[in-house]
C-alpha cells in the first residue's frame, strides 16, 4: 500500500551544516499490516513518518501510496504524536471530530461514531470534559480516537505512548491492538521500546544510527490476539534478542 523507495533525507541546519537523517531506505507496507520501527535516538524514525504523512519532502527517492507519489498530507492518512496535542478549549467530543470538521468530511453519523469510538477506548461519559480534566493516558486515548475517526487506511504513530507510565503504556498497547483488529488499517509505529515493538507488530524494522538505514526486518510470528503473557515465549525472546543485538551490538550479548 505504501512504498518507500531509496529514500534519502538531508536537513540543512540553521548554521548551513548538512545533517543526513536517512540514507537509502526502501520498504513496503501492505494493507492492514502493523509495522514497528526501532532504532537509536536521532536515526530518522520521526522523519520517516513525516515523509509518509507528506509533511516533509524527501531529498532523494520516493514515497508512494498505491503507486502515486506522496507530496502533501492525504485524507487517508492520520498521525498520532507523542504528545496528545489536543485543543485545550474544546471538549473531548469536539477534539475527536475536529479533523473531520476541518476537512469538511462530517457525515450525519460522525458524532455517533465518535461516541462509539470513545466508548471503546474507555472514555464513555467524558465526552464533555476538557483535556485538562483528563489524565495523560486518557488524553492520548482521545488523540488515538481522533485519528481513528478519520478511518485512515494508514495510521502513523510517533512514540504515541512515550510519555505514559509503564502500566498505562501496557494497557494502551493492548487497547490499540483491539481497535486495530476491528478496523485493520496499515500502521507504522515508532517506539523506543523493544518489547512494545514485538508485542504489537507483524514486522519490526530496525534502523542503524544516523544516517538511518534499515539494518534488519524481524518478522514476529506470534499468534493474535497478542498479550504481554507472550513475553515469556521463545518467539518473543528470539525477536527481542535479535533486535537488541542490532541496536546494542555485542554489549547485550555479553550482558545476557
Ligand atoms: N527540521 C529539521 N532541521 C534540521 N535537522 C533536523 C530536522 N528534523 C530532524 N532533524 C535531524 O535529523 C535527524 C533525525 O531526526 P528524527 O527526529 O527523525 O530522529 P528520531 O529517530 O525520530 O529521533 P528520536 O528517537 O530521538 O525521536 C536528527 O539528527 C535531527 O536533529
Amino acid at each position: 500500500m505504501i512504498r518507500f523507495e531509496r529514500i534519502g533525507k538531508t536537513f540543512r541546519g540553521r548554521d548551513g551544516a548538512a545533517v543526513e537523517a536517512l540514507r537509502d531506505v526502501s520498504m513496503d507496507i501492505g494493507e492492514g499490516e502493523f509495522v514497528a520501527i526501532v532504532g537509536a535516538s536521532g536515526c530518522g524514525k520521526s522523519t520517516l513518518l513525516r515523509l509518509a504523512a507528506g509533511l516533509v519532502p524527501a531529498s532523494g527517492g520516493t514515497v508512494s501510496i498505491d503507486g502515486s507519489a506522496v507530496t502533501s498530507p492525504r485524507a487517508e492518512t492520520a498521525m498520532v504524536f507523542q504528545a496528545a496535542t489536543l485543543l485545550p478549549w474544546a471538549d473531548v467530543l469536539r477534539n475527536v471530530t475536529f479533523p473531520l470538521r476541518l476537512m469538511k468530511r462530517v457525515a450525519p453519523d460522525t458524532e455517533d461514531k465518535a461516541r462509539a469510538l470513545l466508548a471503546t477506548a474507555g472514555l464513555a461519559g467524558f465526552e464533555s470534559r476538557l483535556p485538562r480534566e483528563l489524565s495523560g493516558g486518557m488524553q492520548q486515548r482521545v488523540a488515538i480516537c481522533r485519528a481513528l475517526l478519520q478511518e485512515p487506511r494508514l495510521l502513523l504513530m510517533d512514540e504515541p505512548f512515550g510519555a505514559l507510565d509503564a502500566l498505562t503504556r501496557e494497557e494502551m498497547s493492548i487497547e490499540l491492538l483491539r481497535l486495530w483488529a476491528a478496523r485493520r488499517m496499515a500502521v507504522l509505529f515508532v517506539t523506543h521500546s523493544i518489547p512494545e515493538a514485538v508485542l504489537l507488530a507483524d514486522r519490526v524494522v530496525v534502523m542503524s544510527p544516523r544516517p538511518g538505514r534499515i539494518v534488519d526486518v524481524v518478522e514476529v510470528n506470534l499468534p493474535r490476539p497478542r498479550s504481554f503473557d507472550q513475553e515469556g515465549t521463545d518467539e518473543f525472546q528470539r525477536c527481542a534478542r535479535r533486535i537488541r543485538d542490532h541496536i546494542f551490538g555485542n554489549r547485550a550479548a555479553r550482558a545476557a
